[in-house]
């Protein structure tokens, strides 16, 4: 509680005329004052103030500040004992700059409050207000890009798929999401690596900080390590090298998602080693050492254990990454899977086109189910795309992928897609004890489609 200022103490008359003065000059200078007292009732009310409010003096002394001005804040300030030093205040028409200080008695208690208007005319004003409005804009604007930069793209819902083998790589992720030690996710392109790794960093604690990319196969060698580690300023290094921070500052606290670890040179294989053992670093043309807190998550298509028997990877880099891997199924070896993954991905493929999504027939199914997708789910994505964009039918048909170029059957009969979609629906059904409801949402789809496809399947719905 402040006390009252103690050079007044002994002078109350001049206190008071002190006070007197002050809203004299106050009325005088700016734009009016309002005194209420802790009943939030008007005791004081300057001419001009009244007139800025639009309202008679006489007509509003002795009332509750509210019954002439509803969105008053004076009794905020009564109640918490708290100013408002400045707000702009819409009133009888117009804008007024307020400041609102409670008025303490001798014991320190809120016996009131005063409001003064400042300004009832912005203008002067403009330019602070102008800028402030710009600056916000801008902060609102820079705060949202970075909040779509950081959040990650995908979440383990988004790896579609109900096989065993999607099952696991989903077991296996979400494990690896709870720990900190680096990732290793193997697996052919499209298989989803780079969805897995997003997934991993946003089911764990670090989520809400960085997640950032980096395809070491597509940045020229000579820029890698800039790239990695950052330029300092004033370091000479020539045009193609501003400053700026590395990858691995700006995922500090996050996550570091190396995509193509294989093409790594060897010289900064070593200095990512290090920086993996250390979490330190220095910039390029810098002799500061910069601490960083990183989780790594790699990823390779390629056979690194070959490369290093080749002397093309380190084999302790490899040790280091290789402490939780994961290894992603290529399509052909979860092809019971196919008719989930079409049907998310025309559904999506329809959304970003702006088109309703289609379905897909039977006889379809079965000529994709023959490929063997050197390409993985990316290849099926845009097969699927092609094929809605050259066809107008709702249900696309075997014709609509006519145009195919001729590829080896893949190991699995053709038969074996039902087959194994059949057991797929059997065993969530079993493991959901015959509630349908239940079993659809162990698939990941609504409880009309499980229906339709049961009966397509030609299984029956007991209910
Ligand atoms: N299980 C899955 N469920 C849904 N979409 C998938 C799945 N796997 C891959 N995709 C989709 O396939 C495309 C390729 O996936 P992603 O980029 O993650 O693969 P990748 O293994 O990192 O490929 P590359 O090695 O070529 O970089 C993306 O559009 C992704 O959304």
């Amino acid at each position: 509680m402040p006390k009252p200022l103690p050079i007044f103490q002994d002078f109350p008359l001049l206190k008071q005329q002190a006070a007197q003065q002050f809203f004299a000059c106050f009325d005088e200078l700016a734009e009016g004052c309002l005194v209420v007292d802790q009943d939030v009732r008007v005791v004081m009310i300057s001419e001009r103030y009244a007139a800025n409010l639009g309202v008679e003096p006489s007509d509003v002394l002795g009332r509750e500040i509210e019954t002439f001005l509803p969105n008053s804040l004076m009794r905020q300030v009564v109640v918490t004992g708290k100013p408002i030093l400045l707000e702009i205040f819409e009133a009888g028409g117009h804008a007024l700059v307020v400041t609102r200080m409670p008025v303490r008695g001798e014991d320190g208690r809120v016996v009131g409050a005063m409001a003064f208007a400042l300004y009832s005319d912005l203008e002067p004003l403009k330019p602070f207000v102008d800028r402030y409005g710009q600056l916000q804009a801008e902060l609102a604007h820079a705060r949202r890009r970075l909040a779509e930069a950081r959040r990650s793209k995908y979440t383990f819902s988004s790896f579609l798929g109900t096989s065993p083998q999607a099952m696991e790589t989903k077991r296996l992720a979400r494990r690896a999401a709870l720990l900190q030690a680096p990732v290793l996710l193997r697996g052919e392109t499209g298989t989803g690596k780079e969805l897995v790794a997003h997934a991993i960093h946003a089911g764990g604690p670090r989520a809400d900080r960085p997640f950032v990319a980096v395809n070491v196969a597509a940045i020229p060698e000579t820029l890698l390590e800039a790239e990695f580690f950052g330029v300092a300023p004033g370091a000479y290094t020539g045009a193609e090298r501003k400053p700026r921070p590395g990858k691995f500052e700006l995922a500090d606290g996050g996550t570091l998602f190396l995509d193509e670890i294989g093409d790594m040179p060897p010289s900064l294989q070593s200095k990512l080693l290090r920086v993996l053992q250390d979490q330190e670093f220095e910039p390029l043309g810098s002799n500061r050492v910069l601490k960083v807190d990183v989780r790594i998550i790699a990823a390779t298509s390629r056979n690194l254990e070959a490369m290093i028997r080749e002397g093309r990877f380190r084999r302790d880099l490899f040790y280091r990454l290789n402490v939780l891997t994961i290894a992603l199924p290529p399509l052909r070896e979860r092809i019971g899977d196919l008719p989930t993954l079409c049907e998310h991905l025309l559904e999506r493929i329809g959304h970003r086109e702006g088109a309703p999504a289609r379905d897909l027939g039977p006889d379809a199914l079965e000529i994709l189910a023959a490929r063997a997708w050197p390409g993985n789910v990316r290849e099926l994505e845009n097969v699927l795309e092609q094929a809605m964009l050259a066809s107008d039918a709702h249900t696309l048909g075997a014709a609509d992928f006519a145009g195919l170029p001729p590829e080896a059957p893949a190991p699995a009969p053709a038969g074996s897609v039902a087959d194994a979609e059949r057991r797929e629906l059997e065993a969530a059904i079993a493991a959901a004890s015959g509630n349908y409801a239940e079993a659809a949402r162990r698939l990941g789809i609504g409880r009309t489609t499980l229906y339709r496809r049961m009966a397509r399947l030609g299984l029956e719905v007991r209910r």
